[in-house]
């Protein structure tokens, strides 16, 4: 008799239509709030649709967003990010390194676009976006704009579910996922094909945890990203389904959660492919001056948290300086 094979870990992403939820129906509303709390005890990912964000408004914007990566090199670096006091713009191929442990891992092969809603500098992160001149990529501003205030919309409501399935009040996280000051960032990628002496030797992203607190990740079709398993250590993709968000918790969300809620490894692999790869990260990383600290109902009885409270604002400069190098006019003055 052979062996008993062990099974492959599965790795489960869970897809919920939060349609119901989004319409107000109680019933659904608990059902996505239990499916939601699973996910995220679990993998910490899962996919979303029945969301709010329209089609049009998708497709409007992936099509903005590789006019603007079709521009020359040369067009692109005017707006380049290192011009920016506030991590706004361009971002070059290589610009970013998310695996901060792996010193020979290569910096991420992807080019990447960043916008926030403008506010006056001063606070981490606040200040101008810098946009293409409007003859040359026209509609650019309005289609990510547009993109923008719409995924903010889904990302509210992703928290208030989120409060539901944690137990607490549906509006405990507005004042944080809502602060007009809050860091809300939106960053396009653009993964270029993978030459062969490439493929497989360089990341699209690095493996990483995501700083803040929720992620609304929307990819394209061609794939690529995976999440670790991380009692077996082996890589599982994210299988693309077409329009829905893959949504994922931080670090801060982890930590918030006394580590009930999971902020999962994951990485972009550079499959060798003849095709462009697009997708973009919305992040929803919350007020400021917010203190994380242990929510009601994550720490055990008689057990003390596992972390020291923490401010978001200290969180969140720390991972931008370690992942982009020291950077921005805020950060210099703090130097
Ligand atoms: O492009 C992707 O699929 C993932 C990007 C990502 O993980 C990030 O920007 O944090
Ligand atoms: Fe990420």
């Amino acid at each position: 008799m052979g062996s008993i094979e062990q099974p492959e870990p599965t790795v489960k992403i869970p897809i919920i239509d939060v349609s119901g939820y989004l319409a107000g129906d109680p019933k659904a509303t608990a059902a996505c709030a239990a499916e939601l709390r699973e996910a995220c005890e679990n993998q910490g990912f899962l996919q979303v649709i029945g969301h709010s964000v329209s089609e049009a408004t998708q497709k409007k914007f992936l099509d903005a967003i590789s006019r603007f990566f079709a521009l020359p090199t040369e067009e692109k670096e005017k707006l380049s990010q290192s011009n920016s006091p506030c991590y706004r713009g361009y971002e070059k191929i290589g610009g970013q390194k998310l695996d901060e442990l792996d010193t020979n891992a290569t910096t991420d092969q992807k080019e990447g676009f960043s916008i926030r809603p403008e506010r006056p500098l001063g606070k981490f992160l606040a200040g101008p976006n810098q946009w293409p001149e409007e003859s040359v990529v026209p509609g650019f501003k309005e289609a990510y704009m547009e993109y923008f205030w719409a995924v903010h919309s889904l990302s509210k409501a992703m928290f208030q579910l989120m409060a539901l399935s944690l137990g607490l009040d549906r509006t405990y996280f507005d004042a944080f996922a809502a602060d007009p000051d809050g860091i809300c960032l939106c960053r396009a990628h653009h993964y270029p094909p993978t030459p062969p002496d490439a493929a497989g030797r360089t990341r699209g992203v690095g493996a990483h945890t995501d700083f803040g607190a929720l992620t609304l990740l929307l990819q394209d079709t061609v794939g690529g990203l995976e999440v670790l398993h991380k009692r077996t250590g082996t890589w599982h993709s994210v299988l693309p389904v077409e329009g829905a968000y893959v949504c994922n918790i931080g670090d801060l969300m982890q930590r918030w959660t006394n580590n009930r809620y999971r902020s999962t490894m994951h990485r972009v692999i550079s499959p060798l492919s003849h095709t462009d790869r697009y997708s973009c990260a919305f992040f929803n990383d919350g007020a400021l001056d917010m203190m994380i600290e242990a929510l009601p109902g994550c720490v055990p009885e008689g057990e003390k948290p596992a972390y020291e409270p923490l401010k978001v604002e200290k969180h969140i400069v720390e991972r931008y300086v370690q992942s982009y190098g020291a950077g921005g006019t805020y950060i210099e003055q703090r130097a």
